[in-house]
């Protein structure tokens, strides 16, 4: 579905990717992982068009995404911190990524979410106006609702409380079950050993780690993800 091909990326003198290649399956979770800095949000952003590789080429459900847009109708980005049109209303903002964007709209999840998420109370509300875990709300709503086949999730649930966030999680594991691409980042490791089959870990740049969640906490030999994560973060830094 996604294929990646010896990424590279610079800004200014910083080398933060060095040679990434990587293969993202459908049907699956996938979380990428590193420290703070280690480009998780880079390669992710690289995927999507918005930052520009100093070298390598990546492809999206076989088509290269070199000056290439129309594969981002395939995809859903949750970012980090959304940042919306501040004086709309969440009804404003609805309607006019409606009037963008057609395609996979599906009226059902948009309900599904505002129900669960009970953001009918808000839909007059400005944008501005809403609380940070509100926010983050809207910004699930408006990535699921477009039913995309591709998912890039960073740090989905950063600010949502416990039944807000079992329920993006639910609909995140549903997403792979319905065949899929998963891609998401979190410092939350009990959330990513719920949440993912396979792991791809960074650090400095390149692919220290892959595998599956099971993979990864057996060989380290330790009995949890967060431990297993630990230990490779420990063994590098102090070597
Ligand atoms: N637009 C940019 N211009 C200059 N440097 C950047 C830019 N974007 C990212 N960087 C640098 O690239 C490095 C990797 O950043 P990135 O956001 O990809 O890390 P991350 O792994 O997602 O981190 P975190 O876990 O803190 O979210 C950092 O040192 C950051 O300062």
């Amino acid at each position: 579905m996604v294929k990646i091909k010896n990424l590279y990326k610079k800004f200014g003198k910083q080398e933060v990717l060095k040679g990434i290649n990587l293969e993202l399956k459908k049907g699956k979770v996938t979380a990428i992982l590193g420290p703070n800095g280690s480009g998780k949000t880079t390669l992710i952003k690289s995927i999507l068009g918005l930052v520009i590789p100093t070298d390598g080429e990546i492809y999206v459900k076989g088509e290269n995404v070199r000056d290439n847009w129309s594969y981002r109708k395939y995809i859903g980005y949750m970012p980090q911190i959304a940042v919306f049109p501040e004086n709309l209303t969440l009804k404003e903002l609805i309607n006019m990524l409606l009037d963008i964007r057609k395609e996979g709209y599906n009226p059902n999840i948009k309900d599904d979410f505002i129900k669960h998420f009970k953001l009918e109370e808000y839909m007059d509300k400005k944008l501005k106006n809403l609380s940070g875990g509100t926010k983050q709300k809207v910004s699930a709503l408006i990535t699921f609702m477009f039913d995309p086949e591709i998912y890039f999730l960073d740090e989905p649930t950063v600010g949502l409380d416990p039944i807000s966030s079992s329920f993006l999680k639910d609909k995140i594991r549903e997403q792979a079950e319905r065949d899929r691409l998963v891609v998401l980042t979190s410092h939350i490791m009990s959330e990513v050993e719920e949440l993912a089959d396979d792991i791809v870990f960074l650090l400095e740049g390149v692919i220290h780690v892959q595998g599956s969640v099971k993979e990864i906490i057996q060989s380290s030999g330790e009995k949890n993800l967060e431990r297993a994560i630990a230990k490779l973060m420990e063994k590098k830094y102090n070597a």
